[in-house]
């Protein structure tokens, strides 16, 4: 299924929500919305589902009209921050019950649904517990049975919001694997709402970044991560050091040091207008070259394992910097520093 969101508006009252989304969630992708809190990700998702209708625009699912269809009427399940799990149904019948009354599940499903139940409790290893009820679980597994639950009748697309968030550190890198498994092997469209942009990184296909209810940019997590289109996605996916200085063309002479100039093809030109060049921590390198770097005195030093984050002053400007762990720099130390 294709589902396409035409210029979708929506008003709470006076207060303009989504200001005019365009967005295609092609067949199968994987699809994350990042952005900062109220900036409308949820309202979206709930569009999607069927909860909230668009105050203007047109949202499509294989070209079919959609903004006032039901949401049991759509051919989607969803996925909470909260698992919803029914307090008197043993996982096996939480997965079961989808079969039951969800409206497209194949005739194959509903003759044998004891079959397609084992094959969603195997694919989130959860066979095991399939006689439990939910407060025999914890909250990793509960995710896991709510999981099972939404692909079970095996919808167009799924929509999750926050799946992970109450989870914590070590169980959301388990579940976030556990989900990629699941959508290489089922190969459903995920619709994805998460505060985590290492999340999103992680696991889509498509990362779309929305800020005070519009789109600022769509791309590859490749694309979002290295080619920011606009300062806001440089600062708020992954850490960006903007330094500020002259373009000419895809030429940029940093402020700090105008004789040096680094060569950067394929910035957007909200940033060369702004005499801005997004840099990431991992792009800057110490260099000897006097001719190609910029000189910054080291301010603080974090090791992390595989690499080391340094904290360094360039004149005014606090710049972050990452390098191999072996890499030995010392706090007060100046050094240049180039792409
Ligand atoms: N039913 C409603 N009535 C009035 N205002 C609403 C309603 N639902 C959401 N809003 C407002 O719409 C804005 C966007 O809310 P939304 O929940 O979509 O944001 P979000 O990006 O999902 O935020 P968070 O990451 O904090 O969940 C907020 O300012 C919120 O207060």
């Amino acid at each position: 299924m294709i589902t396409e969101l035409k210029n979708i508006k929506k008003s709470f009252g006076s207060t303009d929500v989504l200001k005019g989304i365009d967005l295609t969630i092609e067949d199968g992708e994987f699809v994350a919305i990042v952005g900062p809190s109220g900036c409308g990700k949820t309202t979206l998702l709930k569009i999607l589902a069927g909860f909230e209708r668009p105050t203007s625009g047109e949202l499509l699912m294989d070209d079919a009209l959609m903004n006032r269809v039901p949401p049991e009427q759509r051919n989607i399940s969803l996925v909470f921050q909260s698992f919803a799990l029914w307090p008197h149904m043993k996982v096996k019948e939480q997965v079961a019950f989808p079969l039951k009354h969800h409206r497209f599940v194949s005739e194959a499903f509903k003759k044998q649904p004891d079959v397609r139940v084992e094959e969603m409790l195997s694919a989130m290893s959860m066979s095991h517990l399939a006689d439990r009820y939910p407060h025999e679980l914890s909250g990793g597994q509960k995710q896991r049975v709510a999981i099972a639950r939404a692909l079970s009748p095996a919808p167009a697309l799924i929509l999750m919001d926050e799946p992970l968030s109450s989870l914590d550190a070590k169980l959301r890198i388990e579940l976030r694997y556990e989900i990629q498994k699941i959508h290489r092997q089922f190969k459903k469209a995920i619709v994805y709402v998460t505060h985590d942009q290492g999340e999103a990184l992680a696991m889509a296909d498509k990362i779309v970044v929305m800020n005070a209810g519009k789109i600022e940019q769509i791309g590859t997590p490749q694309e979002i991560y290295y080619y920011p289109e606009t300062p806001f996605v440089a600062d708020f996916v992954g850490k960006a050091n903007l330094l500020e200085g002259t373009w000419d063309n895809d030429q940029f002479s940093p402020a700090l040091s105008p004789n040096v100039s680094w060569h950067f093809p394929k910035v957007s030109t909200s940033f060369k207008q702004a005499g801005l060049c997004p840099l990431r921590p991992e792009q800057l390198k110490p260099t000897a070259d006097n001719q190609h770097g910029i000189e910054v005195e080291i301010q603080n030093v974090q090791f992390q394992g595989r690499e080391m984050i340094y904290t360094a002053l360039a004149n005014e400007t606090q710049l972050t910097i990452v390098s191999d762990a072996d890499t030995r720099i010392q706090i007060g130390e100046r050094l240049l520093v180039g792409t």
